[in-house]
């Protein structure tokens, strides 16, 4: 059995926000993980979008097929991704959904794909209000963030890297039932998440577990319960490389609980062009930077050839 998390809760709403700062500072330095609550998405608009997302799950896989991902938006199939390319697993044992950014010029085309309009006709403006609802959460969160890091509040505006971000929601279904198999199938398989900073939002059924410890030899998982309403918040690679590694980027899985679950993740990651290098406060001569300055939309693009092999 699992040990069951106890990790910090976060107030969005609080008005000591220096003390938020420092919540959140040692939430991530100590489990890379945090609880978001008071952020101010509505539980009827999550509610609505659990209902949009179980109902285009629940369409035959045909219909969900002629939406496949392209250029990283749209669906994708059950056992299609492995997210631990060094497991020998079948592949994950879930279906998604992907979201890009909505921003766009009015002579550059919008690559999201979405559902027929007359089969689900309020699909598309549920997921857009509430991809704009969290992104907007997680530019306050940013905010603390910076805090936490003794940057100035508008850090990451400043660098440019909330200047239309690579924000991508992602819709999750983990099947009740999986394939039998001679391997352990995963729900989601160990992995850490590629950008700034994630959003999760969970429906109660049991299966997340994160591993502190990504280099002992003996991985001890513990769970993640669901908080009613609360985000469950966890920091990127690149954050990690931004704090050279003062930051946690944990290891998570998603373990099949033997009920049928769904998940929203919303990744909020740095712009493309903007470049993600040792933060000053982070480095020292005793303690230099352990990564090179890398270009957001490259180091994305490199993980995700990893991730799907395109
Ligand atoms: O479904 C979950 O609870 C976690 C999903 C996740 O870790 C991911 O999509 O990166
Ligand atoms: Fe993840």
């Amino acid at each position: 059995m699992a040990t069951v998390l106890k990790l910090p809760i976060v107030d969005l709403s609080s008005p000591d926000r220096l003390s938020s700062a420092a919540s959140i500072r040692q939430a991530c330095i100590e489990y890379g993980f945090f609880y978001l609550v008071n952020h101010g998405v509505k539980e009827e608009l999550l509610a609505r979008v659990f209902e949009e997302s179980r109902k285009f799950f629940s369409l035959p896989l045909e219909e969900k097929m002629k939406l496949a991902r392209k250029e990283h938006r749209g669906y994708t199939p059950l056992y299609a991704e492995t997210l631990d390319p060094s497991s020998n697993s079948e592949g994950d044992s879930k279906e998604s959904y992907y979201v890009g950014p909505l921003e766009y010029s009015s002579h550059q085309k919008n690559l999201n794909q979405w559902p027929p309009e007359d089969m689900m006709p309020s699909w598309k403006s549920t997921m857009e209000s509430y991809h704009r609802e969290v992104e907007s959460v997680g530019r306050k969160l940013l905010s603390l963030i910076a805090l936490s890091l003794n940057l100035e509040n508008d850090f990451f505006e400043e660098i440019g890297a909330l200047n239309k971000p690579s924000s991508f929601l992602r819709l999750l279904h983990y099947p009740g039932e999986v394939m039998i198999s001679k391997e352990e199938i995963y729900g989601a398989s160990a992995h850490s998440d590629y950008g700034m900073v994630t959003l999760l939002a969970t429906d109660g059924v049991p299966g997340l577990q994160v591993c502190r410890d990504k280099d002992k030899h003996q991985r001890c998982w513990e769970d993640v319960p669901h908080i009613s309403g609360a985000f469950i918040v966890n920091i990127g690679d690149m954050m990690e490389r931004w704090t050279n590694c003062l930051f946690r980027s944990t290891l998570h899985r998603v373990m099949p609980a033997g009920q049928e679950r769904f998940s929203m993740a919303f990744f909020l990651d740095p712009n493309e062009d903007c470049v993600v290098e040792c933060l000053k406060s982070c480095c020292s001569d005793s303690f230099p930077p352990r990564f090179p300055p890398i270009r957001s939309g490259e180091y994305l693009k490199e993980r995700l050839r990893l991730t799907y092999g395109v």
